[in-house]
């Protein structure tokens, strides 16, 4: 496996990948856009920060790629689309930065409040501007949180330490959540119309692109000052600019810009605006702990599959992954088998689970269900990453359920497809700790382990069926490895006047020999399957 390190990533990542069995890392920061592009197909795992832009241009030629690795954040840079189509794994370190970044709020805060970039300047520049650079005293000042996630929550309570007033907005957390940790949750209006400060820590959505604007600056109180340590374009710059010029915003901190780096941006000419060059997440200690957490997420993934901190799957840590592992086998299994056993588009796809699964996360066994049944159709495009989306595009539509009854079993996973010609079912469960069987197949009950070469065959429950079978197959030198026989039920448990005959053999049946067996008089029909 190889992965490339495309972004500056603390040194102590790039030892943990080296140190990796079966694992090769080349470190190339700063490349241009055509240079990654040119080399990116050589690898498996691709490590970034914010620099590196993953476009679909790029992933075109991502031939190899099975991984996208964020040592942080904000993924703006990534095509996660794009990335979910190809069936590359996007993750992220959620959490490694979060109190750095809301404690370089509370410094942008306090260095404008106490003019401490002007001080510096002008003392460096000769001059003693004691009188000019008078501050203000943030206690007891009215904060306004916008985003109350896991950097808005942090900001909130050490804004709360500095003997602040804190109030919050965020429309996707509960009032009753927001007060449960001590603080008042407000409209956005009103935390516009109270705040004396306004620290803004939303994601950059489709929704918070520029709406600190023109219309959000009209409704703040006279000399109010704003920090910006989200990203860039939540705040709409020029419009900032006016706020300022007019004396409505009394002083502004952005770490993060619309366009980074920005260009001759007319902020720069205003004395009490500051800014960092998007340093919000560097230190030492974040840039240590989001090294080390992507170095993991990636080791985890190419070594066993371990999905970690991922946005565009559902994540299955190891100790998870141990538990779902019959369960995603036997998920795929049944997908496969599925798509062997239907003909016609498919319209709908049900899943359901019944009895006892420990109460675990199964909508990766869903996935499984989805990416086996689809397998035959699409190859090597789908994956546990794209499969729900290519099963969307085709317009199948895949229904959940849950219920306590797995009639004699202890668990069992029922799929029934609908396609435009058939309805087919089929219930799979888990013997033991890790042993997937196939038990039923619409109304005939059997016991198939679902692997290898195989075939199904309907016969009439007569004598001589059977054996006319196996002479057949033995006649053509084809060693049967394990054969089973259920019976179709006909409801209330009575079985009905036919068989159903799982075979596995050591090798494939040639279609001449299936023909040979579709025309035996007692069998109605042969389905070759291989699993
Ligand atoms: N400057 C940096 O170096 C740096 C470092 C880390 C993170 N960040 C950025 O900080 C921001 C916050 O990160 P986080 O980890 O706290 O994210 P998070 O997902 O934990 O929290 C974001 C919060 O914003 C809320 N939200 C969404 N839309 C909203 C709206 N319209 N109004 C109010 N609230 C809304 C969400 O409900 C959520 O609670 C992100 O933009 C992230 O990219 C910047
Ligand atoms: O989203 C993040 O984690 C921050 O914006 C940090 O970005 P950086 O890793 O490029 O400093």
């Amino acid at each position: 496996m190889k992965v490339l390190v495309s972004d500056n990533l603390g040194e102590i990542g790039i030892q943990m990948l080296q140190k990796a069995d079966g694992i090769d890392v080349d470190v190339k920061t700063g490349l241009a856009p055509e240079e990654l592009k040119s080399i990116i197909g050589d690898y498996d795992a691709l490590v970034i920060r914010s620099a590196t832009k993953v476009t679909e241009d790029l992933l075109q030629t991502a031939g190899r790629l099975k991984v996208v690795g964020r040592a942080g954040i904000g993924l703006d840079n990534v095509d996660i689309a794009a990335a979910s189509k190809r069936g590359v794994v996007v993750m992220n370190t959620p959490t490694g930065n979060v109190v750095t970044t809301a404690e370089h709020a509370i410094a942008m805060m306090l260095a404008l409040s106490r003019n401490i970039p002007r001080g510096t300047a002008t003392l460096k520049a000769g001059k003693w501007d004691k009188k000019k650079l008078q501050g203000r005293e943030i206690f007891n000042k009215v904060i306004g949180v916008v985003g109350f996630g896991k950097i808005g929550s942090i900001v909130a309570d050490r804004a709360r330490g500095l003997k602040m007033q804190v109030i919050v907005h965020d429309p996707f957390v509960t009032p009753e959540r927001i007060e449960k940790d001590g603080f008042e949750a407000v409209s956005l209006d009103e935390l516009y119309r109270r705040s004396d400060y306004i620290t803004v820590h939303v994601p950059k959505l489709k929704d918070t692109i520029g709406f600190i604007n023109r219309g959000a600056f009209d409704k703040m109180k006279d000399g109010v000052m704003l920090v910006n340590c989200a990203r860039g374009g939540i705040v709409n710059e020029a419009d900032l600019y006016d706020a300022m010029k007019s004396g409505k915003v009394a002083g502004a901190a952005l770490d993060v810009f619309e366009t980074e780096p920005p260009e001759n941006s007319p902020l720069f000419e205003l004395e009490n605006f500051i800014c960092t060059p998007h340093l919000g997440a560097s230190t030492k200690e974040a840039q240590t702990n989001v090294a080390v957490a992507i170095a993991q997420q990636i080791i985890d993934y190419l070594t066993t599959g371990t999905i970690v901190n991922a946005v565009n799957v559902p994540s299955v840590t190891g100790d998870l992954l141990a538990k779902l592992r019959p369960f995603l086998a036997l998920g795929d299994r049944m997908g496969c088998l599925m798509s062997q056993l239907i003909c016609g588009p498919v319209k709908g796809v049900t899943i359901e689970y019944m009895g006892d699964f420990q109460g675990l996360d199964l909508s990766p066994v869903s996935t499984a269900i989805i990416k086996g049944l689809l397998t035959p159709m699409v190859k090597d495009m789908v994956n546990s990453v794209n499969a729900p989306i290519i099963a969307k595009d085709r317009g199948i539509k895949v229904s959940e359920t849950t219920s306590a009854d797995a009639e004699d079993y202890l668990n069992l996973i029922r799929l029934t497809t609908e396609t435009t010609e058939m309805s087919v079912s089929l219930a799979g469960t888990v013997f033991g700790k890790n042993d997937p069987r196939i038990v039923k197949i619409n109304n005939f009950r059997l016991e198939m382990t679902p692997h290898g070469h195989s075939a199904i065959i309907h016969n009439l429950d007569r004598p001589g069926a059977i054996g006319s079978i196996g002479m057949t197959l033995g006649k053509n030198n084809i060693n049967i490895g394990r054969m089973q026989v259920g019976q179709e039920q006909v409801g209330h448990g009575e079985d009905g006047d036919r068989n159903i005959i799982f075979l596995e053999t050591d090798t494939p049946i040639p279609p001449e020999v299936i023909e040979e067996l579709r025309n035996l008089p007692l069998v109605k029909v042969v389905i070759p399957l291989e699993l």
